[in-house]
């Protein structure tokens, strides 16, 4: 392994020949200062800016590729970097083309037909097959195709924060490259999470809640989410022809492809449940032959089924660490993140995270204290509580995956203390609903509940921004199985 050209006591030169890219991988704690001194690079399809240093952090594993060769100044102390010359490049390349070749057909003023329908992609792979990574890539080459297109992405793995923090899925329109410093905002900044710290290329994602990383958990509760995201995704795009022709692009997650378990029944659902509320018209399978052909089978007849080559360099990442990036995204959502230059980088050197608007995105959340009355706690699918003895004679307990449960903070038993909630988005028509009408609404902001009052009936709770609670209906929010703690 060759090694970069030491040119300061913390700074490296590489040198990279066309076709080639710079990996590292970053221990806690640590970052990284990547500047382009010359040529023209790219880090998972998002340009760098020559003369411009991006700053990376929060154990944050990445590569700059370069089509034509480039000259990179890297500060730092990475646990891992190399050059590679192998690449799935040209492979991603050859799949925008043709994305882009369905774009510019769809445009076209001929009656609609299934033969110049924008794509909208389904991205499938086994754990650490870099689907994330693909879908980054597609959806920045397109947005860097000069055509003005927004094309829409979607995240359907629930143990990724997306835009706002894991247990939820998302759609945005992407309208400049995600960019990738930190494993904590993975797809970029959303303007959720506090308007006044607002990044410039900030989006405003549609979000549902599922709240659990794990798809088996509940899968018939996502399934609705799914279809309930797709529902709106085809409205917004119903009503904006133009918006449309950009497509779509669909991260999905690692238990869609494996195939061994005993949920395998649940994850072709999934899958079926994308490629229905989506209107899929492209499925990608990431490295994995078993899988590819079970697609072929199954959808074969009526779109492209491809199969794509995996990257060398995707990073196998172990469950402590995705537990350490859940933590850091939902830490992120409330406190923002600052990212501390490495060592040996001068003071007067302008970084930015991966392109973000500032070094320094801190947020100051406010606590605040509600009535259990003004804010009105249920979880979805608990067991009915009745015990099995107090039942009529011959009923069997109701157990139902889809059935909102109110809980009571003030009892022990709720299991509320230090609970993640998602603060549903309301209607005024919302004040007269059925408690099923939960599972459909959207996320307005996630809360969490640092402290409960029993005699006085009173709960803490701790947001990016203050809410209104009281003086109206009571506001709805819906606990997972995500814990809040102090400290990233
Ligand atoms: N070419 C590369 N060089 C270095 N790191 C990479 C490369 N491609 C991907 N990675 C890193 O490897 C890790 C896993 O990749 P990614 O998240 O795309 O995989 P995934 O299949 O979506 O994962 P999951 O199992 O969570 O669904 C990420 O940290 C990503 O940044």
């Amino acid at each position: 392994m060759s090694g970069g050209r030491q040119v300061g006591p913390h700074t490296r030169e590489w040198v990279l020949g066309p076709d080639t890219e710079y990996r590292f991988e970053l221990d806690p704690g640590t970052s990284l200062a990547i500047k382009l001194v010359r040529g023209r690079a790219e880090v998972f399809g998002a340009e760098l800016v020559e003369g411009k240093t991006l700053l990376f952090a929060y154990e944050a594993k990445a590569a700059v590729f370069t089509w034509h060769g480039c000259t990179l100044e890297v500060t730092g102390a990475p646990s891992t970097e190399y050059v590679a010359d192998e690449t799935p490049m040209a492979a991603y390349a050859n799949v925008h083309v043709a994305l882009e070749k369905m774009r510019v057909r769809a445009q076209e003023p001929e009656p609609a037909s299934d033969d110049n329908e924008p794509p909208r992609v389904l991205v499938l792979g086994p754990e650490n097959s870099g689907k994330t990574t693909v879908c980054k890539i597609l959806a920045n080459y397109a947005v860097r195709a000069g055509q003005g297109w927004e094309p829409l992405y979607i995240n359907v793995d629930p143990s990724e924060g997306g835009w706002t923090v894991p247990g939820t899925i998302s759609a945005a329109s992407i309208t400049v490259p995600i960019p990738t410093a930190s494993p904590a905002t993975p797809l970029g900044n959303a303007a959720t999470s506090s308007a006044s710290t607002l990044a410039a290329n900030a989006l405003t994602p549609l979000v549902y809640w599922y709240g659990h990383a794990d798809t088996k958990r509940n899968p018939l509760l996502l399934e609705r989410l799914i279809r309930n995201l797709g529902e709106n995704v085809g409205e917004r795009q119903d009503n904006d022809p133009e918006g449309r022709l950009a497509g779509i692009i669909i991260d999905t997650p690692s238990s869609f492809a494996s195939s061994t378990t005993s949920g395998a029944d649940h994850r072709l659902t999934l899958i079926r449940a994308c490629v229905d509320a989506f209107r899929i018209n492209v499925i990608l399978v990431v490295g994995h032959e078993k899988l590819n052909v079970e697609m072929q089978r199954t959808y074969g007849n009526r779109m492209s089924v491809v199969k794509i080559p995996k990257s060398g360099g995707v990073v196998e990442l172990d469950s402590s660490y995705r537990h350490r990036v859940q933590t850091a995204q939902i830490h992120n959502y409330m406190y923002g993140q600052a990212f501390s230059p490495p060592q040996g980088l001068g003071p007067l050197v302008q970084a930015t995270p991966g392109g973000e608007a500032a070094l320094e995105q801190r947020l100051a959340p406010s606590s605040q204290v509600v009535s259990v009355e003004d804010l009105v706690i249920y979880r979805i699918g608990e067991e009915s509580m009745a015990p099995t003895s107090a039942l009529p004679i011959g009923a069997t307990r109701t157990v139902s995956e889809l059935v909102p449960v109110r809980l009571d903070p003030t009892q022990p038993g709720a299991r509320l203390h230090s609970a993640l909630l998602a603060l549903m988005h309301q209607s005024a028509e919302d004040a007269e609903r059925y408690d099923e009408e939960l599972l459909d609404m959207q996320v307005a902001g996630f809360l969490a509940l640092t402290g409960v009052d029993a005699k006085a009936r009173k709960m803490t709770v701790l947001a990016p921004t203050p809410i209104p609670f009281g003086g109206g209906p009571a506001r709805v929010a819906i606990v997972g199985s995500f814990e809040w703690t102090e400290q990233s």
